[in-house]
Formats: structure tokens, sequence, C-alpha cells
């Protein structure tokens, strides 16, 4: 079977860009949903590094965030999009042999002035996310809002945080910062995750392609 176009793309450049991902129904549901978290106070500053390495680091990011638990009830616009990246799971690894074995989510906003610095989301040894997903939530974005997610390698790319556009990429590949924001910019943010013991074990386009 050919595989779907998008998972081409991933496997040759690192990054998808995909508009129109739920339809603006749908996506203009979660957005809502996403506020209103937001507007519940359930936010909380980013914290960078894992487990026991993990810190405040404003000067890295400072950003705000709550994760979304799939066990627990989601609202129903959100578990919508859960549902759609399971989806996406399930074929990267009916077609690629990724080994995913799931997916972790937050809601993230990012208020006039926030950014997140350069960085990569895994790095190829040790880590257990492979493929990160961001979802855009902000249909009023205008060139004057900024906060770009700007991609720099293979090739620099501002990508605007539009309203119901999702970007996935290889996560230990694909160097990004977001740039600084100078109006409310909401977003989902996860990662697919494969073994702790690192991609490189795993087989599949991603580890072909090293
Ligand atoms: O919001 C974005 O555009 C990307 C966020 C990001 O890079 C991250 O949370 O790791
Ligand atoms: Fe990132």
């Amino acid at each position: 079977m050919q595989n779907p176009e998008w998972i081409d793309q991933l496997a040759d450049s690192g990054l998808v860009l995909w508009d129109g991902f739920l339809g603006e129904a749908l996506a203009r549901q979660v957005r809502a949903e996403v506020l209103a978290l937001f507007e519940a106070g359930l936010g909380r500053p980013a914290r960078v590094g894992r487990n026991s390495g993990e810190a405040l680091a404003p000067a890295v990011r400072n950003d705000e965030i709550f994760w979304l638990d799939a066990t627990q009830a989601l609202p129903a616009g959100i578990q919508q999009f859960f549902d759609r990246i399971e989806d996406l799971r399930e074929q990267l690894n009916r077609e690629a042999f990724l080994g995913l074995r799931g997916f972790e989510c937050h809601a993230a906003r990012y208020q006039p002035g926030a950014f997140y610095k350069v960085h990569r989301d895994a790095f190829a040894e040790g880590s257990n996310r492979v493929v990160s997903c961001v979802y855009f939530l902000n249909p009023d974005w205008v060139s004057q809002d900024a906060g770009e997610l700007h991609v720099l390698t293979p090739g620099s790319r501002r990508i605007e945080p539009l309203l119901d556009r999702l970007v996935l990429f290889r996560s230990a590949d694909i160097l990004h910062e977001v740039l600084p924001t100078n109006a409310d910019r909401y977003t989902l943010t996860g990662w697919m995750y494969g073994v702790d013991e690192g991609r490189r074990e795993q087989g599949g386009i991603l580890a072909d392609l090293d």
C-alpha cells in the first residue's frame, strides 16, 4: 500500500504542514475549550527538562500550559482532536513501523511578550519523543501579532499560528523556536512517543533517514 502523502513528507523533509486539520467549526470549538481552561485559572508556568531535571526557565520559555489527561473525560472538541491524532499514530505504526506507544499533550497560552527559545523537542539518544504535533488555535492572527513558529532546520521557515493548522515534525531533528508574540496565542502541543531506550533501536523510517 502507498504511504499517505503526509507520511512521505514527514520522512522526506521532517515536517508536515496540514491546514484545515479538523475543519473550521470544530477548530473553533477546540479553541473555545482551550480558552475556557485558561480562563478557569488552570494554566501553570511551563517548565523545561524532564523528571528530576525539570525547572522553571523563564529566559528559555515563558508560556503557560495545562496538561491534558487522556484517561479523564476531555471536553468534546479536544477529545475529537485526540481521536484524530490517534488515527495518525496508528497509520504511522502501520505504514512506517515506528512503534509509537502513545501521545502526551498540553494546551499552551503565550501571552504578549511570551516566547520559547530555540530547542529540539527530543535528543536522538535516550529520548522517547518521536513526532511533535503543534495545533494552532488563532483565527484572527495578523502579521503584527508575530509569535510565528520559526523552524531553523533544514531550511529557515516561519509558520503562522493560524486556526486549524497542524504541524507535525520529527522531534529529534527539527530545531525550532516560538518567536515573541504580540497577542494571546493558543495551541495544543503534543508528542507521539516510543520506547524509552531511544528511537534508533526501533527501526522504521525515522531511523533510516539519519
Ligand atoms: O507553539 C509552538 O509553535 C511550538 C511549541 C514548542 O516548540 C514546544 O512546546 O515544544
Ligand atoms: Fe518544541
